[in-house]
Order: C-alpha cells, then structure tokens, then sequence
C-alpha cells in the first residue's frame, strides 16, 4: 500500500499493516541484530528532534507513557527534550514494565530533572505541548484501565497533542475508533515508516527511526523518504491535503 501525497515534494511512502510492523520489529531485533536499547535510542529520538521541529519554542511539555516500548520511545524522547533545552519536561507511567530497560529510562529521566511519575502533576492543557507515547503498533481492542482514563484526558485536552508512532487508542489499520476517546494529535512521529492508520492522520507527519538496513527495505518492499543530511527526521510535505492515499 501507498499513500499519495500533494505538495512540492510529491512522493510515495509504504503504509504498514499490523503484522508487517511487528514482523519488520522482530527481523530487526533477530540475533545478531539490532536491541530493543538500540533502536528506542534512535526511535526516541527522532521523536523529540520532531518536537522540537513542530514546536521550537515549547518551554514544557508532558510525556504521557505506556506499557510497551512505544511509551520507552517516549521516556527517550523526554530525556533528549531536556537535553535539547525544553525547560519542564514532565513524564506519566501509570504501568512501569519490570524489564531493566525501563526501570534504565525512568532513571535516565530522573537524572535530567524529567520527573516520572503515575498520574499527570498538572492539568494537561497547561502544558505547551503533550506527548502521546501510550500505544503503538501492537494495540489492540479498546484501551483498558488506567490508560482508558488517560487516553480520554488526552482526547479532550486543548494542548496541542504529538503522537509516537500510531495516535493512541486508534486501530493500527482502520483508524480512529468508533466509540470511546478519539485523539485527534495536531503532529504525527511514524516510527521506521507510517502505518496503515497514517491514511485517516490530518496534520504535520513527521517519519523518523533513521535505522532500517538496506535488506529490511527490499524484504518488506519499504519506500520512505530521503532523510536530507544528519536529519533523523522527514516530515512528509502536505500529509493528507489531496484526500485519502
Ligand atoms: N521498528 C520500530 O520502528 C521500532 C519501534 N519501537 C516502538 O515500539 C512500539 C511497539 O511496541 P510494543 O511494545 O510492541 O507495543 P505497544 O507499545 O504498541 O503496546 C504494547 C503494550 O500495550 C498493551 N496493550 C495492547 N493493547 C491494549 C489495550 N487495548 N488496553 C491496554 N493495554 C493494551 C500490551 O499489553 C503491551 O503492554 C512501536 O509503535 C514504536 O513506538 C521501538 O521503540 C523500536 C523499534
Ligand atoms: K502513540
């Protein structure tokens, strides 16, 4: 599949389904290959170079994380935002996993005066932007407690809203969800390449993990757009303004 795109720079970028974003994951993750460590460094990255691109000025932003790595993207991403000169960088991680990785992040995080803890510090509108690292490609179903509660904060908040890698809560494949809270992010940070819900995505879509090998690309038949210079970000001109892809 492949998304049409308007603009100067028209170009076409793979859209992945569930299964082939899990599968590309696991092929990069084979032994020898790359870690998990690896490629959330480079993953979070890029999601806070992305940030920073959309939003130049935020003096505070409010990471919202979730069970799985697409929440340990967002606890790499608060610390690179601290390192990148973001004044307030407050992180939520209601359900910390028991894996040294992350009890690794949360103290990456504490160390650069990014303070974790389980539910928001401050009313989500009074931060200058918020960053939606709750679920990623492996979501499934309809959200379950606590993160129902916190997707519902982040559905309703005025808060400009960027989402790693998926917009929270939406069907990986099929977009927003028909019932419950429906995050509408203003920017969108697709991770590797843009899954197939990226199709239903309005706004500023940025695509970042600067990581994936020459036969990672030919196996999944990956077209993603150039990465201009040391970037680890491209955002993908007019995302969305000539209709569906
Ligand atoms: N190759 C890459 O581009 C990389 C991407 N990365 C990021 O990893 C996520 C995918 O991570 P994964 O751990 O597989 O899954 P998620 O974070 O999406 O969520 C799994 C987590 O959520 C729980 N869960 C699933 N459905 C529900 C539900 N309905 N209610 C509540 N909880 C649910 C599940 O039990 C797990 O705990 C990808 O999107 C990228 O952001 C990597 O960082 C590096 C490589
Ligand atoms: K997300």
């Amino acid at each position: 599949l492949s998304a049409g795109m308007g603009g100067a720079s028209a170009q076409q970028v793979t859209l992945l389904g569930q299964d082939a974003a899990i599968a590309l994951d696991e092929d990069l993750m084979r032994t020898p290959g790359f870690s998990v460590d690896q490629l959330m460094e480079l993953a979070g990255l890029s999601v806070a170079c992305a940030v920073k691109d959309a939003y130049p000025d935020a003096s505070s932003v409010l990471v919202v994380a979730g069970p799985g790595n697409n929440g340990g993207d967002g606890l790499v991403a608060a610390r690179h935002l601290r390192h990148f000169g973001v004044a307030k960088v407050d992180v939520v991680y209601p359900k910390q996993p028991k894996k040294q990785l992350f009890a690794n992040l949360v103290a990456q995080c504490t160390e650069v005066d990014a303070p974790v803890s389980a539910a928001p510090p401050a009313p989500l509108a009074t931060y200058d932007v918020v960053l939606d690292a709750v679920f990623g490609f492996s979501f499934r179903g309809a959200p379950r407690p606590p993160f129902d509660a916190l997707l519902e904060a982040l559905a309703t908040t005025t808060a400009p809203l960027v989402s790693v890698d998926t917009p929270s809560g939406w069907h990986v494949e099929r977009g927003p969800p028909d019932a419950g809270a429906v995050l509408r992010p203003a920017v969108l940070v697709s991770l590797t390449a843009p899954k197939m819900c990226a199709a239903c995505f309005r706004g500023r879509h940025y695509v970042g993990g600067r990581f994936v090998p020459p036969f990672i690309r030919e196996k999944y038949d990956l077209r993603l757009p150039p990465y201009p210079g040391v970037a680890q970000i491209q955002e993908l001109e007019a995302w969305g303004a000539d209709g569906e892809g």
